[in-house]
């Protein structure tokens, strides 16, 4: 298993730090690197991938350093974010390319196999021009794959894609890390990277902000402080119905609707109807006033 390794890695472009002092280990699975647009994703991913050397720090590839190391794109593949694709080639061509390119023994039987694996047979001979997001998508990920690299990563490869797409490069993903290999992908959407991998590594503004297991995250996030703006047919009623549920942190009441701060978001939304029907009043509506992303990760800097 070849595993990546960053010890204190900090780079910055002239004074804008992109990423802050940064240690971590990734081993085989699925990781989810998970934060904010500009948190510094993409400079992470271009440190591991080779492109771009650590200002500070140490970053190892199967115990080499990734910088100025052509050895170890025999091990690691990379789907960048932005399209790279020439759009005049057939999936099949492009595939072939990337084996030739690997210089591999049996080029056309790698090719074959990558567009196995991310089943695009039937569509290989196609232009890519003509095919939707997600099918590009996955011919990236078969050119990227088709050196069967230990290391897979991934810069946003939800991105754009239709729900069926998605479930599709999520069993992808799962297929690659269940056998062994280490796959890390980015998103700035928890769900998405909740229903992929166990692992997450949250990047706020350059720094590791957290970093396991999921669910402890997930409760972390859940179990923070949640405010609501709500309107109902009876507001008062509804207030004093709410002082005794146990969710409730807190309420204001005042010309413009009730403000509720709830201590965990499921069991007070989950609660609010039952009261609301127990109460004989209609909610008309109920708004999460603090749920920007930034919010969630901001927390999470602070917790
Ligand atoms: N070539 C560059 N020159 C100067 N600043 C840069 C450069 N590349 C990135 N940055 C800055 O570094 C920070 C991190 O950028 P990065 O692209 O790594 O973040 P990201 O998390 O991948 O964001 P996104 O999801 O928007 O792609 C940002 O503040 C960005 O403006």
């Amino acid at each position: 298993m070849k595993t990546v390794e960053l010890t204190n890695v900090s780079r910055w472009y002239g004074n804008v730090v992109a990423i802050n002092n940064v240690t971590m280990t990734l081993g085989s699975g699925v990781t989810g690197l998970l934060g904010p647009n500009g948190a510094g994703k993409t400079t992470l991913l271009h440190m591991m991938s080779g492109f771009l050397a650590p200002s500070q720090g140490e970053l190892l590839i199967g115990g080499e350093p990734a910088w100025r190391n052509p050895g170890i794109y025999r091990h690691l593949g990379l789907v960048s974010e932005r399209e790279a694709v020439h759009g005049f080639l057939t999936a099949w061509e492009f595939v072939l390319a990337s084996a030739k390119l690997h210089k591999l023994p049996q080029p056309e039987q790698a090719a074959r196999r990558a567009i196995e694996l991310v089943e695009m047979t039937d569509a290989q001979s196609r232009r890519i021009e003509t095919f939707s997001k997600g099918m590009r998508q996955r011919t990236r990920v078969a050119a990227a794959l088709v050196h069967d690299p230990e290391i897979l990563l991934l810069d946003e490869p939800f991105n754009g894609m239709d729900p069926r797409q998605r479930l599709h490069m999520m069993e992808l993903l799962h297929q690659m890390g269940s056998s062994g290999r280490t796959v890390l992908f980015s998103s700035h959407i928890l769900e998405e990277v909740e229903e992929v991998s166990g692992t997450v590594q949250v990047i706020v503004a350059g720094r590791l902000a957290a970093s396991g297991d999921y669910r402890t995250i997930r409760r972390l996030m859940t179990h923070r402080p949640h405010v609501f703006a709500i309107r109902s047919t009876d507001d008062r009623r509804l207030a004093v119905a709410l002082m005794h549920e146990e969710s409730v942190n807190g309420l204001d009441l005042d010309q413009g609707g009730l403000t509720v701060r709830a201590g965990d978001y499921g069991a007070f939304t989950r609660a609010l109807p039952k009261i609301a029907l127990r109460e004989g009043l209609r909610v008309r509506q109920l708004i999460p006033s603090d749920e920007s992303l930034e919010s969630v990760f901001a927390y999470l800097i602070t917790a």
